[in-house]
C-alpha cells in the first residue's frame, strides 16, 4: 500500500468535461477521501489583465506553471500547501487557501501535463477530447449560465483561443494514460447529452483491465454497443474501448464485472450493486439524467486511481 497521496491528471481544453468526470470519481473514491485541485487558480493574470496583455488563459506564460510544479511535488510527498485561488464568478484572484492532501488528490485544468516536472508527479494520467463542436456547445451554456459571459463573448473567445489550443493544449493527449471522448452518434448530431457514446484510449503506459474477456463473451463485434480494438494514437499503438449511450444494462454489467473481478472495492458503485448514482448528467431543461458510457469511465478511472495505492512508488 502507497503511504503518500496517490494523484490522478485530469487535463483537457475548457469545457472539456473534466469537472463533470472529476465528481463521479470522487465519489467513487469517496469525497472524504479527495482533495480536487483546479490549476485555474495558478492563472498568473486575472481576466482584464489578461484582455489587456492579449494572451489568453491557455498560453503557458499566462500560468506559473513553476509554482504548479512545486505544489504538485509537495502535495505528492503528504506535505501541505498555500495554493492562490482564481475565481471565474469575478474574473480576479481572491485569497489563497491552505490545502493539506487527502489520500488522493485529483488535479484538473488546462497544462497538467505540459512540462516534464509536472507529468511526473501523476500516478494516472488522463485527458479529455471532446470533438470541437460538442466542446463549443459545452463553453458556450457553461460560460453563459456560470460565468457572465454572452454567447458571442464565448465564440470569440474560442477562436481567438484557437492557436493556443492548437500549439498547447491539444498535444498534450499523448502523455495521457486515458484518453477520453465522448462523443454523439453521427447520425444524431443534435442529439442532447444524455445520448452521447464514449472512446476510451487505453495507452500500455498502465496496465489496463482485462477487457479481452468481453470479446470473449461474443458482443464485442462491430455492430455491438460495447467494442473492443486495436489503434494508433499519435502514432503509437492503443486499444480502444467504446461503449454507446444505447449500451444494455446486461453489457454494462459484463464491463462492470470485468473491473470488480481485479479491484472489489468498486463493487458498491456499480450499476450491478445497485448504485444508480455514477454517470449524473444535467439534460438539456436541467433535468438529471444517468449515462452509462460516463458511468463506466468513472469507475474505469477509478479503478486506476485504487490501483495506483497498491503500487509502492518511493
Ligand atoms: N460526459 C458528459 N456528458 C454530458 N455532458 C457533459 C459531459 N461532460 C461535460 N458535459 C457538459 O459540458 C459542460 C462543461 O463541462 P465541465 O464543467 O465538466 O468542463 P471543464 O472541463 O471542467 O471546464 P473548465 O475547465 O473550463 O472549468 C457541463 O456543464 C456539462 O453540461
Ligand atoms: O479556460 C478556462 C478554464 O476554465 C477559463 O476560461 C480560464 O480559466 C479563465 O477563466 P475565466 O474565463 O472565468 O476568466
Amino acid at each position: 500500500m502507497s503511504n503518500r497521496p496517490i494523484i490522478l491528471g485530469i487535463v483537457g481544453d475548457s469545457a472539456a468535461g473534466k469537472t463533470t468526470l472529476t465528481r463521479g470519481i470522487a465519489q467513487v473514491l469517496g469525497d472524504e477521501n479527495v482533495t480536487v485541485i483546479c490549476t485555474d487558480d495558478y492563472h498568473r493574470y486575472d481576466r482584464t489583465q489578461r484582455a489587456e496583455l492579449g494572451i489568453t488563459a491557455l498560453h503557458p506564460d499566462c500560468n506559473y506553471l513553476d509554482i504548479m510544479q512545486q505544489h504538485l511535488s509537495l502535495l505528492r510527498t503528504g506535505q501541505p500547501i498555500l495554493k492562490p485561488v482564481y475565481s471565474h464568478k469575478t474574473g480576479t484572484f481572491e485569497p489563497p487557501q491552505y490545502i493539506k492532501p487527502s489520500k488522493f488528490v485529483i488535479v484538473e485544468g488546462l497544462l497538467g501535463y505540459f512540462t516534464r516536472g509536472c507529468r511526473d508527479s501523476f500516478d494516472v494520467k488522463v485527458y479529455l477530447a471532446p470533438p470541437e463542436s460538442l466542446r463549443a456547445k459545452w463553453k458556450i451554456k457553461r460560460d453563459t449560465m456560470k460565468r457572465s459571459y454572452s454567447p458571442e463573448q464565448v465564440l470569440a473567445e474560442l477562436e481567438k483561443r484557437e492557436p493556443d489550443s492548437e500549439s498547447f493544449i491539444r498535444p498534450q493527449r499523448k502523455w495521457a494514460d486515458v484518453v477520453v471522448s465522448f462523443y454523439p452518434p453521427s447520425d444524431e448530431i443534435e442529439e442532447d447529452n444524455s445520448h452521447l457514446n464514449v472512446r476510451l484510449v487505453l495507452r500500455p503506459t498502465i496496465p489496463h483491465p482485462d477487457f479481452i474477456k468481453i470479446l470473449e463473451l461474443s458482443d464485442g463485434g462491430t455492430e455491438s454497443a460495447v467494442r473492443l480494438g486495436l489503434d494508433r494514437d499519435m502514432g503509437k499503438p492503443v486499444d480502444v474501448l467504446e461503449i454507446d449511450s444505447h449500451a444494455t444494462a446486461e453489457q454494462v454489467s459484463k464491463l462492470e464485472k470485468v473491473l470488480c473481478q481485479e479491484m472489489p472495492d468498486l463493487f458498491p458503485h456499480c450499476s450491478l450493486g445497485g448504485n444508480l448514482e455514477l454517470g449524473k448528467i444535467t439534460g438539456t431543461t436541467d433535468e438529471i439524467l444517468q449515462s452509462y458510457p460516463l458511468a463506466l469511465t468513472q469507475l474505469l478511472i477509478s479503478f486506476h486511481t485504487l490501483k495506483a495505492t497498491h503500487v509502492h512508488h518511493f
